[in-house]
Formats: C-alpha cells, structure tokens, sequence
C-alpha cells in the first residue's frame, strides 16, 4: 500500500519550477516517482532566484533504522545541486560532491534542499547546499560542477 499524500508545498514567495522543461524527464532516481515510497520532490525558485526543493524521504531511503540512508541523502545532493546549477544557466555534471553528515534525517519527513551558486572560473561552478528542517541542518554540501559543451548536453538530453 503507498503511503498517503504529503505536503511538499512551498514559501509564500516561491515559484513553482520545472525541471523536466529544463533538462529533460531523465532525473528518476530522485525525481521519478513522485506517488511512490522513495521520494518525493518538488522544486521552486525562491525570491532571488535560487533553486529549493521540498523533499520527502520515504521508508524506501532507509539506512539505519527508522533514518534515510546516507547515500539517499548524497543522490539528493547530487541531483539537487546539479540541477541547481543547471537552472542558473550552466550546463554541467557533477564532478566532485562532498557531503557532511550533520544530523540523523527521520523518515517520513519532509525537508527542504536549499542551494546557492557560490563562484565560477573557468567551467568550474562552485555550488553549496543543505538539507534541513527549521533550524536542524541534516547534511551540507559542497559541489563541484563541470560545465560540457552545449552539444553535448543537447545530445545526452535527446537521448531520453
Ligand atoms: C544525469 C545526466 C547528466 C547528463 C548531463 C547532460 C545533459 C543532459 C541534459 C540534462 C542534464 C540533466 C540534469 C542535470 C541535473 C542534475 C543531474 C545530476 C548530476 C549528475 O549526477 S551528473 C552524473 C555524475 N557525474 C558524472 O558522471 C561525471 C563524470 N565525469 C566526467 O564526465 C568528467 O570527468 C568531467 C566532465 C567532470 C570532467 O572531464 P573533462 O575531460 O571534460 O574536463 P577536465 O578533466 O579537463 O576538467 C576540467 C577542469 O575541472 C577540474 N576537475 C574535473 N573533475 C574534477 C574533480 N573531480 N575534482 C576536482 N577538479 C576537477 C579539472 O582539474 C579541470 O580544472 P582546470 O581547468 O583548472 O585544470
């Protein structure tokens, strides 16, 4: 039996973003399932523009007992800050992503993914985030995107 609906809305000053106009229907490890019992996601734009994603970690990211799996929360940060990224303009992948595991992040939940784009040089894209839930910070990250040519991220985008 799936679990029942929960409220992944945003703040006042949020708009709603759509991520599969930007880069494709291709983000289902995170994204894919937005009924199912691994997560499920919605993702905004705040007031400056920043990307923000309200996420529900469910019983399917389980890692110790009744707490999401630290690599549940990595492939968030890996997704999210990627396509944080993307939505400021630069196509990229993910090259280096570090990850701090702050708090112990309960199932069932939902949380919310802030990002910001800290620097650029060259194709490197510098972009930090958390997971967190009023003043508990679950994970922090830092990640280093790679911008890839515009043909190519055309094409991998076509393929899908
Ligand atoms: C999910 C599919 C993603 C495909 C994207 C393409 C387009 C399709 C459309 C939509 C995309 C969809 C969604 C986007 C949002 C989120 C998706 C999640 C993000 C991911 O999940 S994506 C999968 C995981 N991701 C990979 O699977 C990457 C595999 N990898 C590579 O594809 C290469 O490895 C690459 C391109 C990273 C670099 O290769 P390269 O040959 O082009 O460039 P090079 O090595 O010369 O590096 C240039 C400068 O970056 C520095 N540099 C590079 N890597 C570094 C590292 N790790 N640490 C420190 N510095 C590093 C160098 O030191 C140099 O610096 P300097 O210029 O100063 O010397």
């Amino acid at each position: 039996m799936p679990m029942p609906p929960v409220d992944l809305s945003g703040e006042a000053n949020w708009t709603e973003f759509d991520a599969p106009s930007l880069v494709g229907a291709s983000l289902r490890f995170v994204s894919g399932e937005p009924e199912g019992d691994r997560y499920r996601v919605r993702y905004y734009r705040n007031a400056d523009g920043a990307l923000r994603a309200r996420i529900w970690f469910g019983p399917e990211t389980e890692g110790p007992p009744g707490h999401a799996h630290g690599g549940s929360m990595a492939a968030v940060m890996d997704e999210v800050l990627g396509l944080a990224a993307w939505a400021a303009g630069y196509p990229i992948v993910v090259g280096n992503l570090n990850v701090d595991f702050r708090n112990l992040l309960p199932l069932q939940q939902v949380v919310t993914v802030e990002s910001e784009i800290l620097s650029t040089s060259g194709r490197k894209v510098m972009v930090r985030g958390r997971i967190c839930k009023g003043d508990t910070v679950y994970a922090e990250a830092d990640c280093l995107c790679i911008t890839i040519p515009e043909q190519a991220a055309a094409e991998l985008a076509g393929k899908h």
